[in-house]
């Protein structure tokens, strides 16, 4: 285990199954339907990568890059667009991808964006919930895990863009985030 990890939360057979649970549902739910899958930079890259590949129906793919928490571990609720999507959305439906709704700041700020440019319908799958920090309210329509409230690191997670690269899903020490 990494040196500034706490303890494991999901080990990669875990996600794996996970991952493919809600390709199923999802394959299901979308079936004959034009599904536009957008991935929210840069955490969910990595769930994003597995997810589509769990799916069975024709899907295109598109990010998004929002920024929220910069170098902090708490939510500033300032969210910017630094990259958009490439085409219209209109008639389209939406499937936004994300790795973590913890305040629920970043995806209200998104939805409210995207429902402007008049997609056929946008919903919101999750790899992680932790509705306890919820400041809030947005609809998630496929959650992975719901987790209480720790700030995790790995599978495209960062604490201060470190951490992504770890196959798994950690709970940080706290003396990581609480020495910033
Ligand atoms: O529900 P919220 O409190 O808004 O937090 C969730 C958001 O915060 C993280 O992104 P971050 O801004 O850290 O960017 P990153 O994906 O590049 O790490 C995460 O990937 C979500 O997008
Ligand atoms: N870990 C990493 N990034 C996050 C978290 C978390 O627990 N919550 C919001 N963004
Ligand atoms: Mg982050």
């Amino acid at each position: 285990m990494h040196p500034d990890v706490e303890k494991l939360l999901f080990s990669r057979a875990d996600i794996d199954n996970k991952v493919h649970e809600l390709g199923s549902i999802i394959s299901r739910d979308y079936a004959g339907q034009d599904l536009l899958m957008v991935g929210i930079l840069k955490g969910a890259a990595v769930f994003m990568a597995d997810l589509i590949r769990a799916i069975s129906i024709d899907v295109s793919i598109d990010f998004m890059a929002l920024s929220s928490y910069g170098a902090s571990s708490k939510s500033t609720g300032v969210v910017r667009i630094l990259k958009d999507l490439d085409k219209s959305i209109q008639n389209r439906h939406v499937l936004i991808v994300e790795d973590i709704v913890d305040t629920g700041l970043t995806l209200t700020y998104l939805l409210k964006i995207l429902k402007a440019r008049n997609p056929a319908g946008v919903r919101i799958c999750t790899m992680l919930d932790k509705p306890s920090r919820r400041k809030a309210d947005v609809p998630v329509d496929y959650n992975g895990f719901t987790i209480p409230d720790h700030f995790v690191v790995g599978y495209g997670l960062d604490y201060n863009e470190k951490y992504r690269n770890l196959p798994e899903i950690y709970v940080l020490k706290e003396e990581i985030y609480r020495s910033k």
